[in-house]
């Protein structure tokens, strides 16, 4: 028992100094290596502007790298890792393609044993499991799939459109279960929720083979699913910063992100959809019928591993694609739609242009929008390029080292295997000396005349290399889609609740905005 005042001092000071010792005891690795790097407070390491609530995370990416200018790369700590950020466009492009194989994987927060759902999926694969995995989807992703599964999409963006038709002729339609209101003869909605229901309703018909309608069905099952699995706050979002700070420690105490009923329905929904198709013999252009192929092995090997035996899958590596895509696609899409609705209706001239082209494009067609037709509008495509610079959904991608490697460059740097390495999406995206006045919209720069004057390696929303988004081109045309079938009918317009200037949250790892994003839709004159 420590019963004298100096007892307990001592004993204070001793549990601060070990308290000390483990919040710094990793934050000697730059320093000891001679790498440039931000000094580091003892647990948060570089992450208390975030962490504090002081910067949104993307001010936050901008932030550190600007803090490391005239540096080609330098070190930060997430916490008590050491990660070095790579700045240079030449770095990037060593790390992310010339020497790929040195940086094969990403960082893998969640393992395999803890989520297998989670840890077999395609962003967590690594080494060879990936290559393999990686092989077999990329077919899945091509031109012609793509080309397939507008047939799937469009289905879901007309849907969209003409949910919005009725809402707005149809005054007694009740809206409970979306955020739409009504004011005079504009729906004033809230394009998160919106725009949330039909990237969830694409992925549910692509990936998973189900048809959805969370329009006109708000409270359905597999809505309801996907929200209770991506939603990270409260205890899930402290046990995933748990793994973020401590892996190791969290691995033994074996905390689980997903409930179980969750993760049990896209399991079910998976192997019984596969399971009545192969009893039946349906035939849907969608990936569930790829990940049957590859079940069966039918897919020819695409070449990225040169390993002509094939692998075996089983069915929870197949599930576990299906809900990766879903993860990944179906709040990245949505953020983009949000943005690029923003941006349209605060800056009317460039809505007004698209529309026209969009008009001019649709009669051609007689009305019709096909897939050569979506793919043939230069001007959406310079809007939605410029959305994602300024607001990439991915904010910051990575790279783990897989073999030691000295990064040439100055000074020289030693990684070793294990070692994290970041790339600092949104900050290069908002340096001038790539982007000259970053915080101004301007499709332009995307024009056919300026698109060759970017720097390469400086534009990178979907990431880079053959680690790179293996659904970029999904995403733009089921984004592209949305805009059509939105534009084609409404002008989108700045009401009261429409956040102006925009703040992106500081709340959470989400490129968004507190509140919503509010925008009233008036139907056009045409
Ligand atoms: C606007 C929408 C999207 C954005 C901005 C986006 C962005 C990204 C980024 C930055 C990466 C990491 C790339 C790298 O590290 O180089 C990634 C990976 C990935 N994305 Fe997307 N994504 C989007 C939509 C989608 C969609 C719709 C799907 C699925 C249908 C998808 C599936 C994936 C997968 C599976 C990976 C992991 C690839 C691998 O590790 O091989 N993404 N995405």
């Amino acid at each position: 028992m420590l019963d004298s005042l100096s007892e307990w001092i001592l004993a204070a000071g001793i549990l601060t100094l070990i308290a000390y010792l483990i919040g710094t005891w990793t934050h000697n690795h730059f320093y000891k290596r001679n790498v440039y790097h931000l000094k580091p407070v003892p647990f948060f390491g570089s992450m208390a502007p975030v962490l504090l609530g002081r910067l949104s995370f993307p001010d936050f990416n901008k932030d550190l790298y600007n803090k490391l200018e005239g540096h080609k790369y330098g070190g930060v700590y997430e916490f008590l890792n050491p990660i070095i950020m790579i700045r240079d466009p030449e770095l990037i492009k060593t790390v992310t393609v010339k020497d790929f194989e040195f940086f094969l994987d990403h960082r893998n927060i969640i393992s395999e044993e803890i989520e297998p759902l989670f840890g077999k999926g395609l962003f967590n694969l690594e080494g060879q499991k990936w290559k393999d995995m990686r092989s077999t989807l990329s077919p899945a992703f091509t031109s012609s799939k793509m080309k397939t599964m507008f047939t799937l999409i469009i289905e879901c963006g007309e849907q969209l459109g003409d949910f919005l038709k009725t809402c707005i002729k149809d005054k007694n339609m009740p809206l409970e279960g979306c955020k739409i209101e009504r004011e005079g003869d504009m729906l004033v909605v809230e394009l998160k929720d919106l725009f949330t229901r039909y990237t969830n309703d694409v992925i549910a018909t692509s990936a998973f083979g189900i048809g959805c309608d969370s329009l006109n069905n708000p409270k359905n099952e597999f809505y309801e699913m996907g929200r209770e699995a991506t939603n990270f706050s409260g205890v899930r979002g402290l046990i995933f910063f748990g793994y973020l700070l401590n892996p190791k420690l969290m691995k033994l105490l074996h905390l689980k992100l997903m409930p179980k009923y969750v993760l049990n329905f896209f399991r079910s929904l998976v192997q019984d959809t596969m399971a009545t198709r192969e009893a039946k013999d349906i035939y849907r252009p969608d990936m569930i019928h790829l990940l049957m192929q590859a079940k069966k092995e039918t897919l020819q090997l695409n070449g990225i591993n040169g390993n002509a035996s094939k692998p075996k899958w089983d069915a929870d590596d197949l599930t576990a694609q299906a809900v990766i895509f879903f993860f990944a696609g179906f709040d990245t899409a949505s953020t983009l739609l949000c943005f690029a609705s923003h941006l349209l209706a605060t800056h009317p001239e460039v809505q007004s242009r698209l529309q026209k082209e969009i008009d001019e494009t649709l009669e051609k067609d007689g009305g019709k929008l096909t897939y050569e037709a979506v793919h043939s509008m230069k001007y959406l495509d310079m809007v939605v390029s410029e959305t994602l610079r300024m607001y990439p959904p991915a904010v910051a991608t990575d790279r783990k080292c897989t073999k030691t490697y000295i990064l040439q460059s100055e000074p020289p740097c030693t990684i070793k295997p294990g070692e994290a390495i970041s790339i600092p999406v949104y900050g290069i995206h908002h340096d001038p000396k790539y982007f000259p006045n970053p915080e101004k919209f301007d499709p332009e720069r995307f024009s056919d005349e300026n698109k060759d004057n970017i720097k390469p390696y400086t534009y990178l929303p979907f990431g880079l290399g053959p680690r790179s988004c293996i659904g970029n081109r999904f995403a733009l045309m089921e984004s592209k889609i949305a805009l059509v079938q939105v534009l084609m009918r409404f002008n989108l317009k700045v009401v009261s609740k429409t956040p102006i200037p925009i703040q992106i949250s500081k709340r959470g790892f989400n490129m968004t905005v507190d509140g919503g994003f509010w925008l009233g839709l008036e139907q056009r004159e045409i």
